[in-house]
């Protein structure tokens, strides 16, 4: 069917279209936090909380330095800006103690995941990044999500 100048799939069901299912989302990879001090952060969590986190990582191509917070169930990832460009940077100025800054939902086929959520939100790279995981990651921009920054992380298997 031809749909605002695009095609859109539709399988007819005894007479009843429908669309393809989304592909499956999995776990909550992480909760990220944004921080203006990592090694701060990162000593307050371990101190009071008594969490294991993992030495800090710096990712330039993403303008973050990084510390994973490892829980039972997810990870924390705490991210404190890197270089002029960094998104997070910009989060700070107008949280300056810092706060909630994106979630990261796993799916099992990236490409897949964003040809499907991109037909109805905004996507904010064509093409996936490589992560804090060494994994494809895609964002979707906050105001077509309720407000939250939503990262989507390829796991295979
Ligand atoms: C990938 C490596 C690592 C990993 O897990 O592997 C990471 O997660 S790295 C994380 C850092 N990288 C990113 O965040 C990339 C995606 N982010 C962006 O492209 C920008 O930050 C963007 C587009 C979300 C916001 O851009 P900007 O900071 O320039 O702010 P705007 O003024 O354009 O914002 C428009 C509008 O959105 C609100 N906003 C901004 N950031 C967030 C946020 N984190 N959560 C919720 N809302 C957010 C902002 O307040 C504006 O709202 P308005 O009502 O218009 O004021
Ligand atoms: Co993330």
């Amino acid at each position: 069917m031809w749909r605002g100048g695009r095609w859109a799939l539709q399988v007819v069901v005894g007479r009843r279209f429908t669309t393809a299912p989304p592909p499956p989302v999995g776990r909550l990879n992480h909760l990220a936090i944004a921080v203006p001090d990592l090694d701060a952060a990162a000593a307050r969590y371990r101190d009071v909380l008594g969490v294991k986190c993992s030495e800090p990582l710096s990712l330039p191509e993403h303008g973050v330095r990084v510390v994973f917070v490892e829980l039972a169930n997810t990870k924390l990832e705490l991210l404190e800006p890197l270089g002029d460009a960094s998104p997070i940077a910009a989060f700070l100025q107008k949280n300056s103690a810092g706060g909630i800054h994106h979630i990261c939902l796993e799916v099992t086929d990236i490409h897949a995941s964003m040809a499907h959520v991109g037909k109805r939100v905004r996507l904010l790279d064509k093409e996936p990044k490589t992560g804090a995981h060494g994994l494809p990651v895609v964002f979707v921009h906050p105001k077509d999500m309720c407000g939250v920054l939503t990262e989507l992380e390829e796991m295979k298997g």
